[in-house]
């Protein structure tokens, strides 16, 4: 029996593995390398099928091959700003995409999918911190692909009985404690690796994607949680699957803690010891203000209890990772 993940040469995906083979799995992975990196692949030591999610038939024999029971899917593209300027390559590469790996597992009879949703599909929240329960209302073409996913999943549980569940990440940071894996999207747009690179000298400063947002020092508030944690949140969620649980359910997974950009700017100036130089710039579209999870679910259903809560340790341990990878994986 084995687990078939999808985007495990991406950075969360790769955590994932790292947490999935330390517990014992057989672990296999599809990457297309579109954002993915080799040399991810090469620390976890696992088998690595370079193809993209789209070649059902491919598909299809691994399953078999690998006596895969479960897949956890990652592969995505996944940045907020880049799927306003390019919705359809986000419906492209996220809905249809997965629509062609879910019919490669209806006809495999693969019954078990762990699938990467986000804090997105909420939109700009009624209240924080946000429950699963709450209204979903995306504001950017990123988060709607994220949300009409979990319904086709939705569908797909009620004609085939195809289980899942979805784990609403909200933002991800943080690296591998021993292995040789971390964050490296490029371009990085994300805040904290952005952050890390002024303080590495990489670049001059970091630009605040505005000031003026109804937020305590009028930058946006997200709850940042360490891609660790996320990992094992993956783990229980295959448990859980494997118990008979689980039918099509999702879980907020952060920590219930909002940090403004400026603030995670700080907490960086303090952990590198750097000045890291901020300037302020314009919104950029489709961010909402303020994103914070209530993850009481995933700890009373999951038994999910993250390890590296507090923001100091996150940046702490990227800061590792870009000290000791300052060019991420290389060309
Ligand atoms: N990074 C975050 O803070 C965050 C937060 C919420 C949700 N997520 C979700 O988590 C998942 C992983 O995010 P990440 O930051 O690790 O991204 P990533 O870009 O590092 O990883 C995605 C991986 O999927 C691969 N991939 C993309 N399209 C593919 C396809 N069609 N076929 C095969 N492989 C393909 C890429 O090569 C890459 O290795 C995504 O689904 C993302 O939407 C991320
Ligand atoms: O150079 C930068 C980069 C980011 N930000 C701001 O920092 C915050 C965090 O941005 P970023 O790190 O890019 O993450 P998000 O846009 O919040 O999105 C991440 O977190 C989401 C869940 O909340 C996931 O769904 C996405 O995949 C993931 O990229 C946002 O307010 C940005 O506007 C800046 O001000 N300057």
């Amino acid at each position: 029996m084995s687990v078939l993940v999808t985007g495990g040469a991406g950075y969360i995906g790769s955590h994932t593995v790292a947490e999935l083979v330390a517990h014992g799995e057989e672990v296999v992975v599809v990457d297309n390398l579109s954002t993915g990196h080799s040399g991810a692949i090469y620390a976890l030591g696992v088998p690595f099928y370079h193809m993209d999610i789209r070649e059902t038939e491919r598909l299809r024999e691994i399953f078999s091959r690998h006596a895969v029971d479960t897949v956890v899917h990652f592969a995505a593209n996944s940045l907020v700003g880049e799927s306003v300027q390019d919705p359809l390559k986000y419906y492209e590469n996220n809905v249809a995409a997965t629509g062609r790996l879910l019919e490669a597992m209806v006809e495999s009879g693969v019954q078990n999918i762990v699938f990467s949703s986000t804090a997105a599909v909420y939109g700009e929240p009624a209240r924080v911190p946000i429950a699963e329960t709450d209204a979903t209302s995306p504001t950017n073409p990123y988060g709607d692909t994220k949300l009409t996913i979990e319904r086709m999943l939705d569908w797909s549980y009620q004609a085939y009985g195809l289980k899942s569940i979805r784990l609403r990440y909200f933002n991800a940071a943080g690296a591998h404690p021993t292995l040789p894996i971390g964050e490296d999207h490029r371009p990085e747009t994300h805040l904290i690796p952005v952050v890390l690179q002024v303080a590495l000298g990489q670049r001059e400063h970091v630009a605040i994607f505005g000031d003026d947002y109804d937020t305590e020092d009028g930058t946006c508030v997200r709850d940042y949680i360490h891609v660790m944690d996320l990992a094992s949140a993956h783990r229980l969620a295959i448990e859980r699957m494997r118990s008979g649980e689980g039918t099509a359910e999702s879980f907020n997974l952060g920590n219930g803690t909002g940090f403004s950009v400026r603030q995670v700017v700080e907490v960086s100036r303090k952990v590198t010891g750097h000045s890291i130089q901020a300037v302020n710039a314009a919104r950029r579209a489709g961010d909402p203000a303020r994103l914070v999870a209530s993850s009481s679910l995933a700890r009373s259903t999951l038994g999910w209890t993250p390890q590296f809560a507090d923001l100091e340790t996150i940046v702490a341990s990227a800061w590792n990772w870009h000290q000791a990878h300052p060019q991420g994986f290389g060309e």
